[in-house]
C-alpha cells in the first residue's frame, strides 16, 4: 500500500510504516494486516471502519502494544514499538494507553472507584478516581457495584478508568457495540468531552457508520489494509449523530 496515509502538517503523534501482521495456524496463514502507511497526528479522533475480519481491532491492538506485528514498523512520539521489550511494552501500555472495549471488562466484586483506582495506583500522574467518575457523569455512581449499573453506566466506568492516567493515546475497540443508541451517544459524548480536556489521540473501531461524523478523519479498512481515509470538515456531536 502507498503512504496514502502520510500527514506533513501538525504533530504526527505515531508513524506507522509497512506494518504487516501475518497469524499462522494449520489451516494457513491469516494476512490481518498488509502493509499499512498511517501517520496519526497528535490530538486527532479517528473513527476506523471496515467489514468484519478486515484487520481493525488487530491494528488496534498493536498500537496499544498488546500484541506484535510482524514486520514493519510503528513509531509513537519516536518509540519504536516493533524492537520494544516487554518491559517497555508493559510500560507503555501503562503510562501512555487507554483501552475501552466492547464488554467493559469491570471487576464485578469492586465498585466503580475501586475499578478506576486499580488503574490510578500504577499511573504515573493520574487524575483521582472520583474526578474522573464525575467527568463522565458518575458522581453520584461512585458506590456502587457493576451489577447495579446500566451497560451505558458500566461503559461510562471504564471510560473514566481509560482517562483517569490521563493517557496520550486512547483505544475504543466497538465501545457501543452492545449498547442501545441513547446509551451509546452517553459513552461517546464521554469519551469526546475527556479526550477533548485531555488532549488525547483517539482510535475508535466500529461497525456503526454512524459514528464516523465525529472523526476528525475516518479510515476505511478492508482485507488489512487502509483502501480510503476520508476528513471531515466539521466534527458532528455524538447527538448530532444519526445511527
Ligand atoms: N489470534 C488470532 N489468530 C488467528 N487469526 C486471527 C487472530 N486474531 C485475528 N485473526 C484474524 O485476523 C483477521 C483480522 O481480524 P480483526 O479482528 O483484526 O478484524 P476486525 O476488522 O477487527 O473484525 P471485527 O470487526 O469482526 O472485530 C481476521 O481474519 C481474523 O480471523
Amino acid at each position: 500500500m502507498s503512504a496514502q496515509g502520510s500527514c506533513s502538517r501538525s504533530e504526527v503523534a505515531f508513524e506507522v510504516r509497512g506494518l504487516s501482521k501475518v497469524y499462522r495456524s494449520g489451516a494457513g496463514d491469516v494476512h490481518a494486516l498488509r502493509s499499512v502507511d498511517l501517520d496519526i497526528l497528535a490530538g486527532e479522533t479517528l473513527v476506523l471502519l471496515g467489514p468484519s475480519g478486515s484487520g481493525k481491532s488487530t491494528l488496534l491492538n498493536i498500537l496499544g502494544g498488546l500484541d506484535r506485528a510482524s514486520s514493519g514498523s510503528a513509531r509513537f512520539h519516536g518509540f519504536e514499538l516493533a524492537s520494544a521489550s516487554e518491559v517497555e511494552l508493559t510500560r507503555y501500555r501503562r503510562r501512555s494507553v487507554g483501552f475501552i472495549f466492547q464488554f467493559f471488562n469491570l471487576v464485578p466484586s469492586l465498585t466503580a472507584r475501586e475499578n478506576v483506582a486499580l488503574i490510578t495506583e500504577i499511573a504515573a500522574d493520574p487524575m483521582k478516581p472520583e474526578e474522573a467518575l464525575a467527568r463522565v457523569g458518575l458522581g453520584d455512581r461512585m458506590d456502587h457495584f457493576p451489577s447495579q449499573l446500566s451497560g451505558g453506566q458500566q461503559q461510562r466506568v471504564a471510560v473514566a478508568r481509560a482517562i483517569a492516567k490521563r493517557p496520550e493515546l486512547l483505544l475504543c475497540d466497538e465501545p457501543t457495540g452492545s449498547l442501545d443508541s441513547e446509551s451509546g451517544v452517553q459513552v461517546l459524548e464521554a469519551i469526546a468531552d475527556v479526550t477533548r480536556e485531555v488532549g488525547a489521540t483517539t482510535m475508535i473501531v466500529s461497525h456503526n457508520t454512524g459514528i464516523a461524523a465525529m472523526a476528525d478523519r475516518v479510515i476505511r479498512c478492508r482485507d488489512g489494509a487502509i483502501q480510503r481515509i476520508e476528513t471531515n470538515a466539521t466534527r458532528a456531536t455524538p447527538r448530532e449523530m444519526s445511527w
